[in-house]
Formats: structure tokens, C-alpha cells, sequence
């Protein structure tokens, strides 16, 4: 786990790292506040820090005040490194948002179990936000998550002429795999039919469980082309191989609906998804197991 460092004073940092990197922890350093801030805010940015409180530029609770009013999605837990531990300074850091703090200068060993104390906030913090993203079938996002990737993936390409398409994928006479083969059959094919098709994607595209079988990929900067060429190779992995099981190996396709958006184009979310649905009804009454795109 990443491991924010911010000090100016060399020497601390140099021994922070050591003793960190001992534990096993993957230390960043920053020597000023502004820093500390920009590396926190960054999109991968470190889960856990440790904050001088007097920095040049930014001190220590200017920057947790700044990343707790920041609105961040993940949870950074912060500890405060200061030299004051009088009862008014701790309350002061406490309030800007520190999590803990440390009085200066510090023995290793209680740097040690604050972090992990730390850890254990973020690990829970962390498995929490996966339960509530996730399908526990699947493992892929949940009806909620697809739909606030699409959300902020249209919002981030506002005004950004380019093209962000979905997929609505559902998969073709399921009600009678499950009468057949039994309804954990079922769920065995729906767990290896959202694999293959998830293994299509690429890594910055996103898949969901829409509703009961019915799948849905968001892929940004991708074109009417590129979505054809992605559903039909969703559609192939489905068709080719028949999914084994213990039950049997059991035979099914999938019917899909694509639909694209150029993003300067004031996308809406809700008309984007209605084509895309539209063109999957069409894909069914096709006769299934085909590709269809919206208008
Ligand atoms: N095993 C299993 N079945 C599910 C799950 N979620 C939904 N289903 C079933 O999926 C079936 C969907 O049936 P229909 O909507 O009639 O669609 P279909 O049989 O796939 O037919 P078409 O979509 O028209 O090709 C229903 O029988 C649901 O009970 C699940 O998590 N596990």
C-alpha cells in the first residue's frame, strides 16, 4: 500500500521511508504542502499519509482541510506529524480532518501500529465501497455503479467532441437454460458469460449487470466502428463455445444493442441507453445471437 510522506525536513523523511519501506509500505514524498495536496488529489493517488504540520506553502492542516473538503470519492486517512500535543493543537488538526496524530519525534513503534491502524480504516473503507459497487454474482459493477460510470463518463467528456459508446448485451433464452438445466446452472453460465465478455473490453471500458441477464459495457472514446467490432466479439466468445458446467455443457448466445454518442452533443444519459435498448429489442427480434446499432 502507497504510503504518503510530507515533510521538508529531509532527515525525517529519510527515516520515515526507511521505516516505512521496512513495513513494507510504498513510500511517495513530497517536501511541501501544495505537493502533498496535488499527489493526494491524483487519480491513483496514496490511500494513507503522514503530514508534517509545518511545510512551506501548505501546512499539514491546511492540506487536510483542503482534501476532506475536496469531496473525494476514496478516503484518504491522514496522520498528523507535530510537534505541539497540547490539547488545543490536537483538536485544531483533528478538525481539519486528520484522522491521528503524532507527536515529533516519534518512535518507530508507534509510527508502526498508527499505520496500520490506518490501514485497517482504509482496508475496511475499501471492501465496503466493493460490496456496495459490485454484483456478488458477477463480481462486475451493480446496476448503480454501471450507471454512475456512464453518468461521469458523459460528464467528463462534455463539450469534447468524441465518441463514447454503450453496449446492452442480454443473454438469448435464458429463462429456459434455467428451466432445463436448473438455476445454479443458470448463475454458472451468467459468472462465465460476464467473463468472456468482460475479457473483450479494454482496460478502461466498464461492465455491468444491468438487470437479471442483461449486461452493460460503457466504453469511452469509442466509436459506432470500434463498438460493432467489440459486441461482435462479445457475441463470438458466447457462440463459439458452449459454457461447461457441472451440470453439462450448455450452449447459449447473446443479443446485443449498441448505441454511440459524440459528446460535444450534449449527451443524455437516459436517451443514450433508450437507443441502445431499442437496438437490442431489434437484435432479438432478428432472431438473436447478432449485433444491432441504434440509428
Ligand atoms: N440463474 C439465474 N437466473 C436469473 C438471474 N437473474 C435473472 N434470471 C432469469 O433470467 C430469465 C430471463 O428471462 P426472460 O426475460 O424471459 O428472457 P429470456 O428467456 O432470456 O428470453 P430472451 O431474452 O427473449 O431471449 C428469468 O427466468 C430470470 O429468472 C440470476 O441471477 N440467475
Amino acid at each position: 500500500m502507497k504510503v504518503l510522506v510530507a515533510d521538508d525536513d529531509p532527515i525525517s523523511v529519510l527515516y520515515l521511508q526507511d521505516v516505512l519501506s521496512e513495513w513494507g509500505y510504498e513510500v511517495v514524498v513530497a517536501a511541501d504542502g501544495l505537493t502533498a495536496e496535488a499527489i493526494l488529489r491524483e487519480e491513483d493517488g496514496p490511500l494513507l499519509a503522514v503530514l508534517d504540520w509545518m511545510m512551506p506553502g501548505l501546512d499539514g492542516i491546511d492540506v487536510c482541510h483542503n482534501i476532506r473538503q475536496a469531496g473525494m470519492e476514496r478516503y484518504v486517512y491522514m496522520i498528523m506529524l507535530t510537534s505541539r500535543t497540547e490539547t488545543e493543537f490536537i483538536v485544531a488538526a483533528m478538525n481539519a480532518g486528520a484522522d491521528d496524530y503524532i507527536a515529533k519525534p516519534f518512535i518507530a513503534e508507534e509510527m508502526r501500529v498508527r499505520v496500520r491502524a490506518g490501514r485497517r480504516i482504509v482496508d475496511l473503507e475499501q471492501e465496503l465501497r466493493r460490496q456496495a459497487t459490485r454484483d456478488a454474482l458477477t463480481g462486475i459493477f451493480n446496476r448503480g455503479a454501471i450507471l454512475d460510470v456512464l453518468q461521469k463518463e458523459i460528464a467528463r467528456h462534455a463539450r469534447t467532441p468524441n465518441f463514447l459508446s454503450v453496449i446492452f448485451a442480454d443473454l438469448d433464452h435464458f429463462k429456459g437454460i434455467n428451466d432445463t438445466y436448473g438455476h445454479l446452472a443458470g448463475d454458472e453460465v451468467l459468472r462465465e458469460a460476464t467473463r468472456r465478455m468482460d475479457s473483450m473490453l479494454r482496460n478502461y471500458d466498464s461492465f455491468g449487470r444491468y438487470g437479471g441477464e442483461e449486461l452493460l459495457a460503457v466504453l469511452p472514446n469509442c466509436d459506432p466502428e470500434g463498438a460493432l467490432a467489440v459486441a461482435e466479439r462479445m457475441r463470438s466468445a458466447m457462440a463459439d463455445t458452449a459454457v461447461h458446467t457441472p451440470y453439462g455443457d450448455i450452449a447459449v448466445t447473446v443479443s446485443i444493442g449498441i448505441a454511440s454518442v459524440n459528446t460535444a452533443d450534449k449527451a443524455d444519459m437516459t436517451a443514450l441507453l433508450h437507443r441502445a435498448d431499442g437496438a437490442l429489442y431489434a437484435a432479438k427480434l432478428l432472431g438473436r445471437n447478432c449485433v444491432t446499432a441504434a440509428p
